[in-house]
């Protein structure tokens, strides 16, 4: 059964929230990217991390690449899908230039640097499609977050804070949840940052 069989109201979520990101105007999406970037560079999980996982924004996602200028101390990775059939994501080192490699999706990838093992970033920025002020997430419904970071369900302290990342509108009463699904720490938009743990 595919994720969207089993489960009719994440795919019409997932649906209505991507049409409702992607007709934010370059000007609206700047200012979001701008302010969601000012409130995480205050937060202490922002201060503490040198090794942090961040993506390159597509399909209207909150874009907060201005953070890896803004702390050019900080070592910054970016998500490189798995070859099948291994099933975690690495994150490969990213110094904030163009990339002209681009994976299945059509998402820049680094093809070469140093990758770092997802359980030892101190600090992840997680693209989502939806979430709630719980911290329970909606993706893109491959799973590739939820099964790169699922070590965390049997031990919720280690590796990686995990702060999702959207804006203000992709905010929903309470999401549906799955066994599967791995909670976010913290959400950051352009209006806040909820601390949900
Ligand atoms: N910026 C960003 N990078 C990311 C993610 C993300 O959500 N955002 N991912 C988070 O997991 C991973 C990629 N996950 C993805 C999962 C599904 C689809 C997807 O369904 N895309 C098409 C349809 C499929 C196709 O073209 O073959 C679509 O847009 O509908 C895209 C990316 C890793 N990198
Ligand atoms: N730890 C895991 N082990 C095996 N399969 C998993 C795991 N986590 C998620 N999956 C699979 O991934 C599929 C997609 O899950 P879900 O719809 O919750 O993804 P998502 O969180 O929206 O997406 P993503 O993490 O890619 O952004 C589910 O069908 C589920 O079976």
């Amino acid at each position: 059964m595919t994720e969207s069989q089993a489960r009719p109201e994440k795919a019409q979520l997932r649906r209505r929230m991507r049409a409702a990101r992607r007709k934010l105007s370059v000007y609206q999406q700047r200012l979001s990217g701008r302010a969601a970037a000012i409130h995480l560079s205050r937060s202490p999980q922002m201060q503490r991390a040198r090794h942090i996982g961040i993506y390159w924004p597509m399909d209207g996602e909150l874009d907060l690449r201005w953070l890896v200028r803004r702390f050019p101390d900080r070592n910054f990775y970016l998500p490189v899908l798995p070859a099948e059939p291994h099933p975690h994501m690495r994150f490969r080192r990213w110094h904030g230039g163009p990339l002209s490699y681009r994976n299945r999706f059509r998402i820049p990838e680094p093809l070469r640097g140093h990758s770092h093992p997802p359980q030892r970033l101190d600090l992840v920025l997680v693209p989502l499609v939806a979430f709630d002020a719980g911290g329970a997430r909606l993706g893109m419904g491959a799973g590739f977050y939820d099964r790169t970071f699922a070590f965390k369900r049997l031990l919720p302290g280690a590796g990686p804070a995990l702060i999702g990342a959207a804006h203000q509108l992709q905010c929903v009463p309470q999401l549906p949840t799955d066994s599967w699904d791995i909670p976010l720490d913290a959400v950051v938009t352009e209006e806040r940052l909820y601390h949900c743990r």
